[in-house]
């Protein structure tokens, strides 16, 4: 549905997850082409968009709160599947435009000490947190297949969780088209 100003409403879409890129591409071989390099980016992906950018970057805040994981999501982090979590969903925008949707799962276990901060990032990068802090780990990095939403929504993503002790939580990416094409 398009929006007042016509862009279409951005939303992240129902996504299937695959271990590695070479899984997916037996269900997408898509992820084999220009996705390809952002799919596979590693380090801070924020950084990575920085580079591209001409102008600036910043990061949107759609929503952040305490609310419920998917089941999927809480299996994924093993808590339980009722528990509340915060939940960070975010528009990462290069020269004023969305490029990625980022929604992120941080259980109440990692909320504690000095990662509290995590309630309050507002507009500032999860990345330069997780990535100026020797003591947070990522884990492998999955390929998403989007659930076909219509032009100009997400269709590929992926995923990997930040270990810090006995803490993880979830980073989702969602590559909007403009971003590979
Ligand atoms: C995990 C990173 O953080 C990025 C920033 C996010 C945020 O601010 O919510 C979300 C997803 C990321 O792409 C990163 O830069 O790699």
């Amino acid at each position: 549905m398009p929006s007042r100003d016509c862009e279409p409403v951005l939303s992240i879409p129902p996504t299937r997850w695959y271990r590695s890129l070479a899984s997916a591409g037996l269900r997408e071989p898509s992820v084999h082409g220009p996705a390809r390099y952002w799919l596979k980016v590693e380090g801070s992906f924020t950084r990575a968009i920085q580079r591209e950018c001409h102008n600036a970057f910043h990061v949107e805040v759609r929503h952040e709160g305490f609310a419920q994981p998917t089941l999927e999501e809480a299996r994924r982090l093993k808590i339980p599947l009722r528990q509340k979590a915060w939940i960070r969903e975010v528009r990462l925008c290069g020269d004023g435009h969305p490029w990625v949707l980022a929604r992120t799962i941080i259980p109440l276990n990692c909320l504690s000490g000095r990662n509290r901060v995590l309630l309050n990032l507002g507009n500032k990068p999860l990345g330069a947190y997780l990535f100026s802090s020797p003591q947070w780990r990522r884990g492998p990095l999955e390929t998403g297949i989007c659930e076909p939403q219509g032009p100009g929504q997400p269709r590929l993503a992926r995923r990997s969780a930040f270990h810090h002790g006995e803490c993880s939580l979830l980073v989702g990416e969602y590559l909007l088209p403009i971003l590979y094409r």
